[in-house]
């Protein structure tokens, strides 16, 4: 039986289901929620199929709460899996608080459902797909359940096609993969596993559907069609691919092979823990490495800048005021530039760095704008580029591709915390060498008035002298 009790301490592991539409996996996972609360061991739930009429489910999110699928493809003027794509996409940029969420329950449940939308691919080959699937992967351990129609993969070409579909997740998610063989009401799955773990067996099911098939399978002389010959080598190469891979059978309709499954679900996430986590852990490492060199060359760059346009930053402060006739205090000018202490000592410095990063800027008015920031200039005017704007009361979205806002109707804005430490770092450090620079000069120099300047001093002391003497 699956270890799936209340552990102290353990982290929860959290199972995403994705499959072709129709597969099952709303149904799995309704399924998998009731055994899990018939075992005493409720799960958290998330919904990530915006486009869903009705859940067979309670979740504890749900992505509809947050984005309104019908609205997105009015407003964006799209079609339905641009509307789901869009909707996934504006559910990302606020996908760290679900993870806060997560953070938060971590020690208090033991699984965690993720449903995914119809359309695989949506998921699958979107950047919020990715996004949302490395933020979880990163907080706990995850499984990917790929969910098969087993009825409708009994055609050894249609059955390939799903294998090479779950080997290209694998590769892309390098994630641990679960089969979840679904409908085993309807077909049992025997023969899948016959076709996963004898060569013989799935070549052989291969000609004789060939020698049936109305299409001729080979030419006049016998020879191999092409579509055999490349199904053969397909089936060859997953070989390896099924040699890795876990699977179970299940019915999502009667709830057989639900112990099976989690038995399934607890050794990928042993494997999570031994083959992919280390690498995960190791790309992750990588890909900070480059983005920290990326980052210190534009700040090192643009600390040379300022060097070379005059030693000292000028304050933003009296340019704007001048500029636009007001008199602002020191609350008017931190809540204008909205920054944390450490940003409010470096507000230019702080804009210059942050070109082409993200930044998110909320105005006066309650509206917030997520974007890349362009350009901006001694007022704190604005350019920003693939722009999310979201309404005051966060129910209205619009994708601007560029926008520009007036520094005066700016509340706040924020940067990520990674780019405030470092450029403070970089300050600091560039102080230092400024004042040990200034502290040689000033050696050198004295060195000098020992003979020169020093010679002027005991002048003017005599002369003094002689003065007071005088008088
Ligand atoms: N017989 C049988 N039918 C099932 C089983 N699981 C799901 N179904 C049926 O398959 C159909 C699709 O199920 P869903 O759970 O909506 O599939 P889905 O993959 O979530 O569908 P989309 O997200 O809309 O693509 C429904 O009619 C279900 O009743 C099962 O184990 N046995």
């Amino acid at each position: 039986m699956a270890t799936h009790t209340q552990t102290e301490n353990r982290q929860p592991t959290s199972i995403i289901l994705l499959g072709m539409a129709g597969s099952g996996k709303s149904t799995v996972l309704q399924r998998l929620n009731s055994y899990l609360h018939a075992q005493n061991d409720a799960p958290y739930v998330i919904n990530l199929d915006p486009a869903v009429r009705e859940l067979n489910y309670s979740a504890n999110i749900d992505i509809r709460d947050t984005v309104d699928y019908s609205k997105v493809m009015k407003q964006y003027n799209l079609g339905p899996n641009g509307g789901i794509i869009t909707s996934l996409n504006l559910f990302t940029t606020k996908f760290d608080q679900v993870l806060g969420l997560i953070e938060k329950r971590k020690n208090s449940v033991n699984n965690i459902l993720i449903d995914t939308p119809g359309q695989i691919e949506i998921f699958t080959w979107s950047a919020s797909g990715a996004i949302i699937t490395d933020a979880i992967a990163s907080e706990v351990p995850t499984v990917i359940g790929f969910v098969v129609d087993t009825p409708r993969t009994m055609a050894p070409a249609t059955f390939m096609s799903n294998m090479l579909y779950a080997c290209s997740i694998l590769y892309k998610t390098r994630l641990p993969l679960l089969l979840i063989f679904n409908k085993t009401d309807v077909q049992d799955c025997s023969f899948a596993n016959e076709w996963m773990t004898d060569f013989e067996s799935f070549q052989a099911a291969l000609s004789s559907r060939s020698a049936t098939s109305t299409h001729a399978s080979t030419n006049q002389n016998e020879e191999p069609s092409y579509m055999n010959s490349l199904m053969n080598s397909m089936s060859l190469v997953l070989e390896e691919f099924y040699a890795n891979i876990r699977s179970v059978g299940v019915s999502a309709m009667t709830g057989d092979g639900m112990p099976e499954f989690f038995d399934a679900v607890d050794k990928c996430r042993g494997d999570y823990y031994s083959d992919y986590k280390p690498e995960l852990d190791r790309l992750r490492k990588e890909r900070e490495e480059k983005s920290e060199a990326s980052k210190q060359d534009s700040i090192d760059r643009l600390m040379k800048d300022m060097k070379t346009g005059g030693e000292e930053e000028q304050p933003i402060e009296s340019d704007a005021s001048e500029e636009e006739g007001e008199t602002l205090d020191a609350q008017d000018m931190k809540e204008r530039r909205g920054m944390n202490a450490t940003a409010n000592d470096l507000p230019l410095t702080l804009l210059n760095a942050a070109q082409n990063k993200p930044l998110l800027v909320e105005l006066k008015s309650g509206e917030t704008f997520n974007g890349h920031l362009i350009a901006c200039d001694n007022y704190m005017n604005l350019t920003l580029k693939q722009v999310f704007q979201t309404s005051p009361d966060g129910d209205v979205f619009y994708k601007i591709p560029e926008c520009y806002i007036r520094g005066n109707t700016i509340k706040y804005i924020r940067v990520a915390d990674e780019l405030l430490d470092q450029i403070k770092a970089t300050q600091d450090r560039d102080r230092e060498q400024f004042k040990s620079q200034r502290g040689s000069n000033d050696r050198s120099d004295r060195g000098r008035g020992r003979g020169g300047r020093g010679g002027r001093g005991r002048g003017r002391a005599r002369g003094r002298g002689s003065h007071n003497n005088n008088q």
